[in-house]
């Protein structure tokens, strides 16, 4: 195929918002930051660009990476082409592609907005969209039609089958707004009860004891709620990791892959801010917030420590010491599409390898802080089994019996999480986003020999 011409030459204005859009799309997909940074970054200063325009920008950029194969298909196809598969390598290095891929993806609703800033090109986007609605998509490609690379489409329906077209589907739409309910500020049953006197269309979690579900993009700052740290953002997958955990009051527990510090907080929470709860991570950058969010949620047992690997020697002294490890390892993200799409082009067979061993190498470093009789679990927002099971089970063998795998609905039960049995395959907690509508999780409990 020719490549498309038009190149973002121009420096980026209000006046040129498709130019600027075709460039963001372009640096997304150099991954050096995501999208909502870049998104940020671009806006920042003093801007022509109306807030208006930066919202439609941003759901266009997101519409074209959930659906990239699409466009790449549909913009071969109005040139009478045939898409050459899409690297995107090539979104790199030819600005064209973006600039066309960022025309047919841009969204309809977020079109007035374009026209208020550039009224030309909204028409032309109009009428390009136009064209490439009486396009035929019989015969696509599958890639084109459930918005994923063949790799992964491969991989997935190794593991759900037919499932996988409601599976992509459901990568596709956007993630609701779940909230955890700080047990150390509030009850559930309150809390639901004050945003819905808010007018919030606010309902319980199906399965988190503590989780609230709202529609995507409620706005949390002006609520009282939010304001006195009675509420926390979390996916309702990720409460469930923290629930299998079952920390408790006056116990030492570590979260191996801190980050900032989001299962620290629902693990702190069940602690009822009693006993000593580490935070580590490799990337000191992450820890910075954790000590406002701790102070917002009224924690005050949280100890951030930045490693310089995993096998850092100030954890020698709590070596065989901890009651629960939680590592919440560094992964593909591939369960959270629905919030970060660009990551299913970000990855591929190599990263995924390449993560695995990192995973092993983490899992048998944080296991060794676990003391006899202790908890060790393992998770990732990964959908994938050579992050999952993979791993849990290579684990499992290479500790000959000193660490015995822990069946996660008892653990889940214990921990008054509702209706366990849904959650879980083969012993470990499994989530997926067409099954329980939350990300996609994977974790597995382990008990250390005493
Ligand atoms: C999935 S994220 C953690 C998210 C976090 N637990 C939360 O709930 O918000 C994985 C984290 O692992 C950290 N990490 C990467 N390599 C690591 C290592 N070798 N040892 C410890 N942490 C590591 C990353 O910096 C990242 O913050």
């Amino acid at each position: 195929m020719t490549r498309p011409t038009r190149a973002p030459a121009r420096r980026p204005t209000a006046a040129a918002p498709l130019t600027l859009a075709a460039r963001l799309l372009q640096e997304t997909l150099r991954f050096q930051q995501p999208p909502d940074a870049l998104l940020a970054e671009a806006f920042r200063g003093p801007q022509r660009v109306g807030a208006r325009l930066r919202h439609a920008m941003g759901d266009a950029l997101y519409a074209a990476l959930r659906d990239l194969p699409r466009w790449h298909w549909l913009a071969a196809a109005l040139q009478g082409q045939a898409a050459a598969p899409l690297d995107v390598a090539r979104y790199r290095t030819q600005p064209g592609w973006c600039d066309a891929v960022m025309r047919l993806a841009w969204p309809a609703a977020a079109l007035p907005a374009l026209a208020d800033a550039d009224a030309a090109a909204a028409a032309e986007v109009e009428a390009l969209q136009a064209r490439a609605a009486g396009v035929p998509l019989a015969d696509t490609p599958e890639a084109v039609r459930l918005g994923l690379p063949d790799w992964l489409i491969d991989r997935l329906r190794d593991q759900v089958g037919a499932e996988v077209e409601a599976l992509a589907a459901a990568l596709r739409q956007p993630a609701p707004l779940d909230l955890r309910v700080n047990a150390l500020r509030a009850k559930r049953s309150a809390v639901l009860a004050e945003l819905q006197a808010a007018g919030l269309p606010a309902a319980a979690t199906p399965h988190a004891p503590w989780g609230i579900r709202l529609p995507a993009r409620v706005p949390l700052q002006g609520l009282e709620a939010y304001a006195r740290g009675a509420i926390e953002v979390q996916d309702e997958g990720s409460q469930l990791i923290a629930a299998l955990v079952g920390a408790r009051r006056g116990e030492t527990v570590a979260d191996f892959c801190a980050g900032a510090g989001g299962k620290t907080l629902a693990l702190g929470a069940d602690m009822r801010d009693s006993g000593r709860l580490y935070a580590l991570d490799t990337v000191a950058r992450r820890l910075q917030a954790l000590p406002a969010r701790a102070q917002r949620a009224g924690l005050t047992q949280v100890h951030p420590m930045a490693l310089a690997h995993e096998r850092d020697e100030r954890l020698q002294r709590l070596a065989g010491k901890i009651d629960r490890v939680l590592v919440d390892a560094p992964c593909t993200g591939l369960g959270t599409l629905r919030r970060h799409p660009q990551l299913m082009w970000r990855h591929h067979p190599d990263s995924v390898a390449e993560l695995a061993a990192l995973q092993q190498r983490i899992l048998a470093a944080a296991a060794a802080l676990v003391r006899p009789g202790g908890r060790l679990v393992y998770a990732t927002c990964s959908l994938l089994v050579e992050e999952n099971e993979h791993v849990a089970q290579a684990f499992t063998a290479a500790m000959r019996g000193d660490f015995v795998p822990l069946d996660a609905p008892t653990l889940l039960a214990e921990a008054r999480v509702t209706a366990p049995q849904a959650l879980v395959t083969d012993g470990y907690l499994r989530l997926w986003p067409h099954r329980h509508g939350t990300d996609g999780f994977f974790a597995a409990a382990w008990q250390r020999r005493a």
